[in-house]
């Protein structure tokens, strides 16, 4: 039974207030959620969070914590809930305090209850964006990347372990959002650009 995480408890009151609205951004390891979400903070001026950077954030701080999350990441696992959720409000509520637009939570929720356990403790998201890529591509792209990116997972062990975690925890989260009709599915095997182009198609109707 992993120990059960302590929770902080943090007045999310601002965040309901700001309302702004709140897109869920879901896919593989190396899918493009970073580089998208580059494009999206450019033309649309929102926040991105990334749950993976902010857990990183947390390890270079050197707190006990980050001790123990270096280990789960390094095996290509899940943090637990509490810990990115947390995380997360906090980052939220820093960029609220700076008037923010909307959030892009970027590699958040990769479990259904993450998904839940952050709508009902904040809202509701307003869209999840999917980007859908083979399993081939996703490693070849994650195999690229550690040639520059320095990160501890990004190796041919860890790349494994961390599919395995998203066909086994991610996908179910693709199929619980098309049910309640707020999945956008884009196919994101081709070029930056072109993926951009149809990303664009969707956001254009919530943000003018
Ligand atoms: N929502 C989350 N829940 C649990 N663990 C997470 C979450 N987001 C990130 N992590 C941990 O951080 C690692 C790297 O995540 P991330 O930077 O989002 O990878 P990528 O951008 O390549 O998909 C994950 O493999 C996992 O160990
Ligand atoms: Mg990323």
């Amino acid at each position: 039974m992993a120990p059960t995480v302590e929770r902080k408890q943090i007045d999310i009151t601002p965040l309901k207030k700001a309302n702004v609205p709140i897109i869920f951004i879901v896919g593989g390891p190396g899918s493009g959620k970073g580089t998208q979400c580059e494009r999206i903070v450019k033309k649309y001026g929102l926040s991105h969070l990334s749950s993976g950077d902010l857990l990183r954030d947390e390890v270079k701080s050197g707190s006990a914590r980050g001790g123990q999350l270096t280990k789960i990441m390094e095996a290509g696992e899940l943090v637990p809930l509490e810990v990115v959720l947390d995380l997360i409000k906090e980052a939220m509520l820093k960029e609220v305090a700076k008037g923010s637009k909307g959030f892009l939570i970027d590699g958040y929720p990769r479990e259904v209850k993450q998904g839940d356990q952050f709508e009902a403790e904040i809202m509701p998201s307003r869209l999840v964006l999917y980007f859908e890529v083979a399993e081939e591509t996703l490693v070849k792209r994650c195999l690229k990347r550690a040639e520059t990116s320095g990160r501890v997972d990004d190796n041919a062990e860890t790349i494994k372990k961390r599919l395995k975690t998203f066909m086994q925890s991610t996908t179910p989260v693709v199929d619980h959002y098309a049910k309640k009709g707020k999945l956008v599915k884009i196919d994101a095997e081709g070029g930056v650009d072109e993926i951009f182009g149809v990303v664009q198609q969707h956001l254009d109707k919530i943000f003018k």
